[in-house]
């Protein structure tokens, strides 16, 4: 059964069903013992202190990059985004001109105030909605820097341009389910693109794969504040594997609902991705074959996300 024309999920729990229909549940190899899940107990990282030159700054590279070579993901702090939209006296905030925030239209005007909260943004071409964007969305290039300059790579304007000049927006609810033990909101899969940036509230609910153990489920904590940050496929081939895209999942909850709210820093959809030739130098091999974005993106989106890495599209088999 699928969702009401229109409604979506939140539709099919609205109209007040007791179980979830079967074009819902997971085969029992891919549900979750959420139980058993390992807590992911590191400490966020603070980004603030890569603005710096110092020893400070060494640090936090190397605990990024330490992250990016094992998990796959990293929670960060003090990244300068502002993420509180605290409702002002007059029921809404303004980040920008172009994006408003608020609950009722003109609360002060209404009789009632309506059952719901938005976020409003003007569009009109990039260039105008990229001026209001915050600097602080510069992460994907600190990131960049210094996960390619740990592999003796210092990536100029274009190359940054290029592996990072996509990014795609998505803003998810999960509504609250009635047999969360059957159902996920995200099956397990890997990112395509080069990191993921991603705002969640406190429900919680993304978990991510234990790299190097035994494919055990992580749970990432939400920490007030901060933002998760994903591996994505590209960064991993370009990397000659050595950074790991990391595989996660989202689950569901019979008590709460859940908002989250990844961007997608990905290649620009022309670009040529191939293991950086340094790296391939280094390695003596490389692990993957040369590939244009959008025909991985094509590839990776025909399919379902039925568990199959993405990554396989263009992994170089063993002769
Ligand atoms: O909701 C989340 O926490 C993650 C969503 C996600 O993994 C995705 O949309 O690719
Ligand atoms: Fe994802």
């Amino acid at each position: 059964m699928a969702p009401k024309q229109g409604n979506g999920v939140k539709g099919l729990v609205d109209s007040g069903l007791s179980t979830v229909p079967e074009a819902y549940v997971q085969p029992p190899e891919e549900r979750i013992d959420k139980e058993n899940a390992i807590k992911y107990d590191l400490p966020p990282i603070d980004l603030s202190k890569l603005d710096g030159h110092g020893p400070d700054h060494d640090e936090v590279a190397n605990q990024i990059v330490t992250a990016a070579e094992t998990l796959g993901f990293f929670q960060v702090v003090n990244h300068g985004v502002p993420l509180q939209l605290a409702p002002s006296k007059e029921g809404h905030v303004s980040p920008s001109p172009l994006v408003k925030y608020g609950t009722s239209y003109i609360p002060e005007k209404e009789k009632a105030l309506g059952w719901k909260d938005y976020i409003l943004m003007q569009y009109t071409n990039d260039d105008e909605a990229l001026q209001h964007w915050p600097q602080e969305i510069k992460h994907g290039e600190k990131l960049l820097q210094v996960t390619l300059g740990n592999l003796g790579v210092k990536p100029d304007d274009s190359m940054i341009d290029v592996l990072i000049g996509k990014k795609m927006l998505s803003m998810i609810f999960y509504p609250i389910c009635p047999n969360p033990d059957l159902t996920l909101g995200v099956g397990r899969h890997f990112d395509i693109g080069t990191f993921t940036v991603l705002l969640e509230d406190e429900v919680g609910g993304l978990y991510d794969t234990d790299y190097g153990r035994k494919g055990d489920w992580i749970h990432i904590p939400p920490i007030p504040n901060a933002l998760v940050i994903n591996v994505g496929d590209m960064l991993q081939i370009l990397s000659n594997g050595k950074y790991k895209s990391a595989e996660h999942i989202v689950c569901t909850s019979s008590t709460n609902s859940r908002v989250s709210i990844p961007i997608f820093i990905m290649p620009r959809e022309t670009t040529k991705i191939a293991p950086l030739p340094q790296v391939v130098e280094k390695d003596g091999i490389a692990v993957y074959r040369e590939f244009v974005y959008v025909d991985y993106m094509n590839k990776v989106f025909a399919n379902a996300l039925d568990g199959k890495k993405s990554l396989d599209f263009a992994k170089i088999s063993p002769a």
